[in-house]
Formats: C-alpha cells, sequence, structure tokens
C-alpha cells in the first residue's frame, strides 16, 4: 500500500538509520510498501527513512534504455555498505523528500557496496552511471544527508530561497 512521503524540511530526514537485523515479514511488508510509494510518485530510489522507517534499507528502479521501469530491475539493499570507490562524476538530482527541486551534485562514479537482500543473503555489487549516483544519494538518506545538505554555500541559498518562493505559492493557491 502506498505510503506517505515525508518532505523537506521535517527533521526525521536527518535521523541516522538503524542496521536491519530481522529479515522477517515485517521487513518484507515494509519493502514492498516502499516500491509502490516509488513507483506511485515516479521516484527511481527511495530510502526506508524517506516513508518513516529509520532502518537501513533502501530500493532502487533505474529505467532501460526506453525509459521503462520494470520490477525485475528492482534492487533492494539492507545495510548496504560501499567497499570500492573510483572516479568522480556530477548529475542534476531529485529527490522524492524534495519536490520540484534539482540541482548538480558531485558522486563517485564507480562503486562496489556489500549489501544484503530481503532475506539476508550477502550482495556485492559494481555500479556506474545512474545506478552508482543513485546507491550513493540513496545511502546519504540513511546517514539522514539530503542531497541539498551537499551544495554549494550559493547553490544552497538558490534552493532556499526557491523553497521559500514555492512555500508562498502553495499558501495562496490554498488561499
Ligand atoms: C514535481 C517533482 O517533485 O518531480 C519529481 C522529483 C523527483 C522525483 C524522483 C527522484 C528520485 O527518484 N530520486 C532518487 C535518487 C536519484 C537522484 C538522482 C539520480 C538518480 C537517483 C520524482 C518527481 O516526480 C515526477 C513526477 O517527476
Ligand atoms: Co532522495
Amino acid at each position: 500500500m502506498k505510503l506517505t512521503i515525508v518532505e523537506y524540511p521535517d527533521k526525521r530526514l536527518k535521523e541516522k538509520s538503524k542496521s536491519i537485523e530481522k529479515f522477517d515479514k515485517e521487513l518484507h511488508k515494509l519493502l514492498d510498501a516502499m516500491y509502490e510509494t516509488m513507483v506511485g510518485s515516479n521516484g527511481i530510489g527511495l530510502a526506508a527513512i524517506q516513508v518513516g522507517h529509520a532502518k537501513r534499507a533502501l530500493i532502487l528502479n533505474i529505467p532501460d534504455e526506453d525509459d521503462e521501469q520494470s520490477i525485475d530491475t528492482l534492487i533492494e539493499m539492507i545495510n548496504p555498505i560501499i567497499t570500492q570507490t573510483s572516479g568522480v562524476t556530477t548529475y542534476q538530482e531529485g529527490c522524492l523528500s524534495v519536490p520540484s527541486f534539482y540541482e548538480d551534485v558531485e558522486r563517485h562514479e564507480n562503486i562496489t557496496v556489500n549489501y544484503q537482500d530481503r532475506d539476508g543473503n550477502t550482495k556485492i555489487i559494481e555500479a556506474d552511471g545512474l545506478l552508482s549516483i543513485a546507491i550513493q544519494h540513496e545511502m546519504d538518506h540513511l546517514e539522514g544527508i539530503l542531497f541539498i545538505d551537499k551544495l554549494s554555500y550559493s547553490r544552497r541559498k538558490k534552493f532556499e530561497k526557491e523553497y521559500k518562493r514555492m512555500q508562498k505559492e502553495k499558501k495562496l493557491s490554498k488561499s
């Protein structure tokens, strides 16, 4: 079932997520609800904290060449750890918790990630391109870090100005 997405500036997004020890039905239900929520909101990545669960779980579903998102390319990562990084890349990121705002963020180009799947099995993945960027973006959420926290001072000021304007517009449209 679709969960509510926690949005900036909600303080819960700054919490550090806790490791997952039990790979039980509860976890599977959360992962399934995260998938419905992410796809229902046109997202390609989502961390559990974004739906109010400060647990080290994230999901990714990167669209393929013809921009199709299919469940068989869904990746579920529990307790992920980046073990190797190389190169640098920049990409204009967005986040379901920071609607309508997009900014360039610098990330590692290639990463190797150790993680567990929904049954607790250990997996290793080497990622580059959009998958690498998405994994790093979602793993930041597990540390309570949003992509807007990584912006330069001037870019952050630009975001805060735009955010205030959008909030004013929302209030006007409601009145
Ligand atoms: C209006 C609005 O908020 O638009 C959106 C913004 C972000 C998103 C989704 C962002 C998302 O999935 N980010 C995952 C992390 C990530 C960031 C950059 C590259 C890879 C992975 C979806 C939006 O909704 C629509 C309809 O496009
Ligand atoms: Co995000």
